[in-house]
């Protein structure tokens, strides 16, 4: 308590030194100065008004400026006039001037003799009184005015004094201070400073900085001054001049007595809150504001004053206390229930805010939900828009880092949903980055589940009637196979596209079995006509590893396993509707391009070497069919190549197309990889036209059979003679279901079972390869047999070649091909080479697997399987190797 009562001078004073030490200091001492000198010329003429009064007709200027000081008093009329006022008679005779002369300008034609006996009796004057007096040259030149001054506030004190009686020897104390601009405050108690200075005045010119420091210490000794403040004061003064040291100082103190007077007032508060020991609260009475000093001396402590004085004694004083506290408690009560209630106050507002949270989250949990749908249908749209326009989907997917392959910096930087970003890294900055995108980019993690995915829907297509393609194109390498078909070692998760359609095809067809009987059938990688009816996913992966088989593969320097041809596999599904008759038909080919590759790079030679250059063809072939259609020129050049042929009906018909582009993450790859998506960009600008289903209704599609039935007998008749590039193709249709035995149906098998006892070839093909499938079917192809009738139908090859499939094309296969009754599960197709008359023979079924390396013609003549492409129901196969298999 008493720490908090107490105040002490000496902390003050270190307190403002050490903080507003360096201020005191820099206080700008010349206009200090100059104001201070005005203010005491102002002192001096005002005295002189008042003492000459109007002299020469001219009051005296009441401020005036430092050169009309000198210019009044340079007559010294006004000087001699004044001191005889003051001391009658001391300037026996003054020399006036003509009335208008009081001021006498500088250069003015004086006479200097007059002039100069006013100043010289004036001065002469002056010393005898002992005032302090200044030189005549003083008065000639600017700038001197403040010896004058002095002279003149002397002089006044010397009048005060003999006004005042005159008592004893008058002596002159200094020059006055003017009233400062400033703040004032009374030099009470200031002694201690101001004796030191006014003794240091005393010491004559010496300045103040050559004490030594010795005698300063002494003196702030003296002063009775704490170390630190000693200190704290020297180093504000020492390097002072002399002549602003009382001006240093009376800042200072001035800043002091601030400090000084705020302490109190705080103080004095401090006190009045300070309850006394018998619970009154300090009294309002105002606490003593003594000077610092006096402060200091008695360091005031305020707790224990007025008990001497109180008024309680013992008991009354206790009951006191007791009730105070009993206040007090009454009071903390109050405070604790009020807080309570606050509490309570808060909790309510809190739970509300809560609440209120609560329903904002759910409000943006609903928002945030609501955008999420809104993107979906974002997405959908968009979708539904490109299918309207008929583009072509384009997904990119980036393969990972091989184990083995040294982990460099991937030259693929972000992917989001639908962008890609390639780095190159010979290039920085913008230049370096390379942004592309696509309907959506698959990362290196993307499993093949997630994969297909976003293929899925594609397969439902299929089913409702669409013709689908999905392609996977890419550099060698760049993770196509692995796509399409998966990885050498297949699992249920890392099974490709492929499969998954397939499954998927099934499936919905079983769930749909209700409403819609499907007849589902395939052709794969092998060039001829391959249509075999399927009921189950393991009958396609059968045929496919059959075509995988004769599928060249070869290890190069890029891939161990690279594809050295295109594979394609394709599903035809015939879907009626039970209920109106309504007949759909889709067909998907799931396309698994040869990999493009720089020779120079994949370090082929030879039969490779050739391989590579046919593959590269081909593409390129592919690259003009995309830059054509992207341009919409009138011509696109499908007939250059087989494979764009194949893909023409994907490409530019109204086929829903999906191209899958790969790329590897590999730096060196970098520019094969931007030329592969600039090229994938390119694919996504084309424009197929909306998508149709291929939809006929039951009359429709009897009177295309119709047609049919009767352009191929007319064929056959016109074709009697035997051509050499005629087929026959024959497909097993089962009798299970009598509803399928339609009028018009039983008139095209009679006149084709007619036609076919004549022209039905001895089977000519190797079974070898299809020796597995054979077995694993033969029960129950044997049960079918006996049901079984034969269409035949006459296929104009040349005619074929020609035309690549196009949709009524595919119609037209439909027709030939697929199987007549959807409830024939296990009807296989087959194909026979129609041979020439004298070969005729009885129907044979055969598994339609023709030898991998030959084909037969219709003359028995082997022909290299690459050479021709036939109008096959979708199968090509650029280049062949051997059936020693991958
Ligand atoms: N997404 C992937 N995840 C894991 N491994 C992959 C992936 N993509 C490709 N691979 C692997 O990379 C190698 C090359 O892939 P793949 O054979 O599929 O390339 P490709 O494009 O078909 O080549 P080519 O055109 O030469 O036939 C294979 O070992 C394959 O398993």
């Amino acid at each position: 308590m008493e720490e908090v009562l107490q105040l002490n001078v000496t902390s003050v004073v270190e307190d403002v030194l050490q903080q507003h030490g360096k201020r005191l200091s820099d206080i700008d001492l010349a206009s200090r100065k100059a104001e201070e000198a005005s203010l005491r010329r102002y002192e001096a003429a005002g005295w002189l008004r008042k003492m000459v009064g109007v002299l020469g007709g001219k009051d005296f200027p009441a401020q005036p400026s430092e050169e009309e000081f000198r210019l009044w008093l340079r007559s010294g009329i006004t000087l001699c006039n004044v001191l005889n006022k003051v001391q009658p008679g001391a300037v026996s005779k003054v020399v006036e001037a003509p009335s208008d002369a009081v001021i006498i300008p500088d250069g003015a034609a004086l006479s200097a003799y007059q002039y100069f006996e006013n100043i010289r009796n004036f001065l002469d004057a002056l010393e005898q009184l002992g005032v302090p007096a200044f030189e005549a040259s003083d008065l000639e030149q600017g700038g001197k005015s403040s010896r004058i001054v002095n002279c003149i506030l002397a002089l006044r004190s010397y009048n005060d004094w003999k006004e005042g009686g005159g008592n004893g020897v008058w002596k002159f104390g200094g020059s006055s201070k003017p009233p400062s601009a400033g703040k004032q405050f009374v030099r009470r108690n200031s002694d201690l400073f101001m004796n030191s200075i006014s003794r240091n005045s005393s010491m004559g010119e010496r300045s103040f900085c050559s004490f030594s420091s010795g005698e300063l210490e002494e003196d702030l000794n003296e002063m009775g001054t704490s170390n630190s403040l000693r200190v704290l004061v020297r180093e504000l003064l020492t390097d002072k001049k002399r002549e602003d040291i009382p001006l240093i100082m009376e800042n200072m103190l001035s800043k002091v007595m601030e400090e000084f007077e705020h302490r109190l007032a705080i103080h004095n508060e401090q006190v009045r809150n300070i309850p006394r020991e018998d619970g009154v609260l300090g009294s309002n009475e105002p606490l003593p504001t003594d000077t610092p000093s006096e402060i200091e001396a008695s360091n005031i402590t305020k707790h224990n004053s007025g008990t001497e004085n109180d008024t309680f004694n013992g008991e009354s004083r206790h009951q006191h206390l007791v009730e105070h506290q009993q206040r007090s408690v009454q009071d903390l009560k109050h405070t604790l229930l009020s807080a309570k209630e606050d509490m309570q106050m808060l909790q309510i507002k809190y739970q509300e805010e809560v609440n209120n949270l609560g329903k904002h989250l759910h409000s943006l949990a609903h928002a945030a939900s609501g955008y999420q749908k809104v993107q979906e249908e974002n997405r959908k749209l968009y979708n539904q828009v490109q299918d309207l326009k008929g583009n072509i989907r384009v997904y990119c997917r980036v393969r990972p880092f091989l184990s083995g392959q040294p982990n460099r910096t991937s030259a693929v930087g972000d992917i989001d949903e639908r962008t890609i970003t390639i780095l190159t890294p010979s290039k920085s900055g913008k230049e370096g980055k390379k942004l592309f995108t696509f309907n959506k980019v698959f990362g290196p993690a993307s499993s093949q589940e997630e994969v297909f995915a976003d293929t899925q829907p594609l397969i439902r297509s299929v089913l409702d009637g669409y013709n689908v393609c999905i392609f996977a194109y890419g550099q060698t390498g760049s993770g196509k196979t692995h796509t399409m078909t998966g990885p050498a070692e297949l699992t249920k998760e890392s099974v490709g596209v492929n499969y998954r359609a397939l499954s998927d095809l099934f499936l919905i067809s079983e769930q749909r079995k209700n409403t819609c009987s499907y007849d589902i059938s395939n052709g794969f990688n092998v060039p001829n006509a391959n249509l075999v009816p399927v009921t189950s996913t393991s009958d396609v992966i059968y045929l496919m590893n059959l075509g995988h088989k004769n599928r060249a593969a070869s290890s190069t320097s890029m891939n161990d396993r690279s594809s050295r041809s295109h594979s394609c596999l394709t599903v035809h599904v015939q879907g009626k509707d039970l209920t109106c008759g309504t007949v759909l038909r889709g067909c998907m080919h799931l396309v698994d391009l040869a990999g493009s590759e720089r020779v120079d790079k994949s370090e082929v030679v030879g039969d490779r070497l050739k391989e590579a250059q046919h593959i590269n063809k081909s593409l390129s072939a592919l690259g003009d069919v995309i830059f054509s259609l992207a341009q919409k020129h009138p011509h696109v050049p499908y007939r250059n190549s087989k494979l764009t042929q194949l893909l023409q009906d994907s490409l530019g018909g109204q086929a829903k197309t999906l191209m899958f582009v790969h790329i590897s993450p590999q730096p060196d790859a970098v520019g094969e990889t931007i030329s592969t998506l600039k090229f994938a960009e390119r694919v996504s600008t084309i424009e197929l036209g909306a998508a149709k289903s291929n939809k006929d209704s039951s009359d429709v599609k009897e009177l295309k059979e119709q047609i049919a039935s009767l352009k191929a007998a007319l064929a056959r008749k016109e074709g009697g003679e035997v051509e050499e590039t005629e087929r026959v193709r024959v497909v097993m249709s089962s009798e299970s279901s009598p509803a399928h035995s339609s009028s018009l149906t039983s008139r095209r098998q009679s006149l084709d079972n007619q036609q076919l006892s004549m022209t039905s070839p001895p089977w000519p093909i190797s079974m070898e390869d299809d020796e597995v499938f054979n077995k694993s079917r033969r029960h129950s192809l044997d049960n079918g047999l006996a049901r079984t009738q034969y269409e035949a139908v006459v296929d104009d090859l040349d005619e074929l070649e020609a035309a690549t499939s196009d949709s009524s094309e595919l119609d037209y296969q439909w027709q030939l091909n697929v199987p007549r009754s959807n409830s024939m599960p296990n009807g296989v197709g087959i194909k026979v080479k129609r041979p020439s008359p004298k070969q005729k023979k009885g129907p044979e079924l055969r598994s339609q697997i023709p030898s991998p390396t030959t084909r037969r013609v219709s003359n028995g003549i082997r022909t290299p399987l690459h050479t021709k492409l036939g109008r096959q129901p979708a199968t090509i196969d650029v280049r062949r190797k051997p059936a020693s298999g991958k």
